[in-house]
């Protein structure tokens, strides 16, 4: 199998806390890989050092044949690697096609400001983006709320505009942090059922979930972490009968 993502020997450490040690893993091209693990298992420092907020102490990361480790996120975007975040980090004061036309996701980490003093450059948005931008909106279902404020949508409409956001700069490689959290059940279906479309389509997704629902729904491959490093790997059924992992689980909730 191709692998679109390879982290090798990745650490991490936080002061005294080691957040990856040793993590090693690949995501299959033209798959749904999820990472799973217990609370504190270091799969959201994973997601940071892949997209390239968190700069790892050891290891390396490929994406597609490049070396992104500690690249800039914008240069790891421009290639196709893009992430949504457990927190949406919506622009509250703006609309939904606001959001979307202003802030792509790559400078997300910049202030909000930045995205503001663009707010001028809406008019001049060339016709192609706006019409791609639509067309998004039209295909997640949030068209009908395009000029409401971003912050009046509900959790899972706020999900479902972090991925228009992404899908906006035509990604290889999505990473999901969390996407089932905080959304309600009817959404929560058209997430699963554009996670697969979209995968049917030749998008890869890696995704950080505690919601084993979704996992189960949409994963070809899980790796569950625990304690910074891969502790096992397969299939969803593989992986959530091995006592390893039971164990793992269990060690976190005494
Ligand atoms: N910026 C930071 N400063 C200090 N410690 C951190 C930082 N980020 C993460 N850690 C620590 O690193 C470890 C791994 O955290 P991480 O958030 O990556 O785990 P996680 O698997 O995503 O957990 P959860 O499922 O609760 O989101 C934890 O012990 C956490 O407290």
């Amino acid at each position: 199998m191709m692998d679109v993502l390879k982290i090798g020997h990745v650490s991490k450490h936080f002061g005294g806390v080691a957040a990856l040690s040793d993590c090693t893993l690949a995501l299959g091209k033209g798959k749904v890989t999820g990472i799973i693990g217990p609370n504190g298992a270091g799969k959201t420092t994973l997601l940071n050092v892949i997209s390239g907020l968190v700069k790892p102490d050891t290891g390396s990361v490929y994406f597609d044949g490049h070396d992104i480790t500690s690249s800039p996120t914008h240069q790891i975007a421009s290639f196709g690697l893009v992430r949504t975040f457990q927190i949406v980090r919506e622009l509250g004061g703006l609309t939904v096609l606001e959001n979307l036309l202003l802030a792509p996701p790559h400078q997300v980490g910049e202030k909000v400001g930045a995205a503001l003093f663009l707010h001028r450059a809406v008019r001049q948005q060339d016709q192609e983006n706006a019409a791609r931008a639509r067309e998004i909106l039209v295909r997640l279902g949030l068209w009908h709320l395009a000029d409401r404020s971003a912050s009046a949508l509900s959790g899972g409409q706020k999900k479902l505009l972090e991925l228009a956001r992404v899908l906006l700069l035509n990604p290889k490689l999505i990473l999901l942090d969390e996407p089932a959290a905080g959304v309600a059940p009817p959404l929560l279906k058209d997430i699963i059922r554009l996670i697969r479309e979209l995968n049917g389509e030749g998008i890869s997704f890696g995704i950080v979930e505690h919601d084993m629902h979704l996992i189960g729904e949409v994963c070809h491959d899980v790796h569950v972490l625990a304690e910074g490093r891969t502790l096992v790997s397969g299939s969803f059924a593989d992986v959530t009968s091995d006592e390893r992992v039971i164990d793992a689980y269990l060690g976190m909730a005494l």
